[in-house]
């Protein structure tokens, strides 16, 4: 049985060895990469059970994380005793049901971005969390781990550059599923944009606007690049170009402008390369080179019960924002975001 946590701790493990036993549920490139850092990376947990709708990659992970149990039921993983906390990265779209069966079972558990991909489903588990009465999700917008970010942030705190103006954001995937849904590079991609925004300057997005160019080639029928354009209730405008058929590789990076001075973040290697006429820096496949040092700290934050992960409030107030998106893609105007207020439950 799991005592009172808060805020999204993971409880003492059991046995009394104070290792956690962390489930996985959903062991494709994020739950595998998941259970890599949990087994090699972050002190204080171990794998203690798999469930895969795919046994294969559920053992597979499982033998990689030193022989963890392969379930064949999540709801059993959930349940069982033996199992301290839970992490969520199946597919978007079952990311609720298990959510809310964590909740129901009183267990601590780290959701993958997004919470859900609806505000609806994001409603349902923010009144399950509420009515439990303590926190008990943490939600995976691990770039507020980033230490390009947290540098982003607490510069902002020393006033050195003033107060913010905008923030210039460009997300590039190389590539999407053919005919993938515009909404989302919204919903699934931008959203990490969106919850940057709301963290970065602790204020909610209050008017949304998106615009498409011409699609690119290369996207299937989806409307690929997007133009969002983000306003702020203080008035600070961020702007975010997002691009999943960019080809070329992953790249994220932002430039934040402010009163008397602007900010950076890029994250290049360090090492550069001199050659046949070319100074080239190599850039990352995907989000897991990129993002190493974040998902690693977010995990540990999340093992040591420290709580600065993102709550469901957030991953809640984070779809809010995409679905005024979605809608301002689909119908080409702009809308006001009018965010309900944030239950007591988040506001410490
Ligand atoms: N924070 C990040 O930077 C980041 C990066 C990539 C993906 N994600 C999120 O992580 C999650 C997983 O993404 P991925 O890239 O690993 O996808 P993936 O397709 O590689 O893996 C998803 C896995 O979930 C399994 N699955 C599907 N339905 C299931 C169900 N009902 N129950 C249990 N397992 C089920 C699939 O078999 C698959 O193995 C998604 O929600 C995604 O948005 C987050
Ligand atoms: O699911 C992934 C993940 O969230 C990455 O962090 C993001 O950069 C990608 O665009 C998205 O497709």
């Amino acid at each position: 049985m799991t005592t009172l946590i808060e805020p999204g701790h993971v409880p003492a493990g059991t046995g009394g060895t104070g290792v956690k036993r962390i489930g996985i549920i959903g062991t494709g490139i994020m739950g595998a990469d998941h259970a890599r850092l949990l087994t090699h990376a972050v002190s204080g947990a171990v794998v203690g059970g798999v469930f895969d709708l795919d046994d294969e990659r559920a053992r597979g992970v499982a033998g990689a994380s030193g022989g963890a149990e392969v379930f064949t039921d999540p709801y059993a993983l959930i349940a069982d005793d033996a199992i301290d906390a839970v992490l969520i990265a199946s597919s978007d779209a079952t990311h609720e049901e298990y959510v809310l069966a964590c909740v129901a079972a009183g267990k601590p558990v780290l959701c993958e971005k997004p919470l859900a991909p609806t505000v609806d489903g994001c409603a349902r588990i923010l009144d399950a969390e509420t009515a439990h009465g303590s926190r008990l999700i943490t939600v995976g917008f691990m770039r507020r781990f980033d230490p390009g970010y947290t540098d982003l942030k607490a510069l902002l705190a020393t006033g050195e550059i003033g107060a913010p103006l905008m923030l210039h954001n460009v997300h590039r995937n190389p590539a999407a599923v053919p005919g993938m849904p515009s909404a989302n590079l919204i919903t699934n991609s931008a959203v990490h944009e969106l919850d940057i925004t709301r963290w970065l300057f602790d204020d909610e997005i209050s008017e949304v606007a998106v615009h498409a160019p011409r699609s690119s080639g290369n996207a299937g029928g989806t409307r690929d690049p997007q133009l969002l354009v983000l306003t702020t209730a203080s008035g600070v405008l961020s702007d975010v170009e997002i691009f999943v058929n960019a080809r070329y590789g992953y790249e994220v990076r932002c430039e934040l402008v402010a009163e008397t001075g602007t900010a950076t973040l890029d994250a290049p290697p360090p090492t550069s390369v001199r050659r046949s006429g070319l100074h080239a820096r190599e850039l990352p496949a995907d989000w897991r080179p990129r993002f190493a040092e974040a998902y690693r700290l977010e995990l540990q934050d999340w093992i040591d019960g420290a709580g600065q992960g993102a709550t469901a409030w957030d991953g809640f107030a984070a779809t809010f924002v995409a679905q005024a998106c979605v809608k301002a893609l689909e119908s080409g105007e702009r809308y006001t975001v009018e965010m309900p207020s944030t239950p007591e439950l988040y506001r410490r």
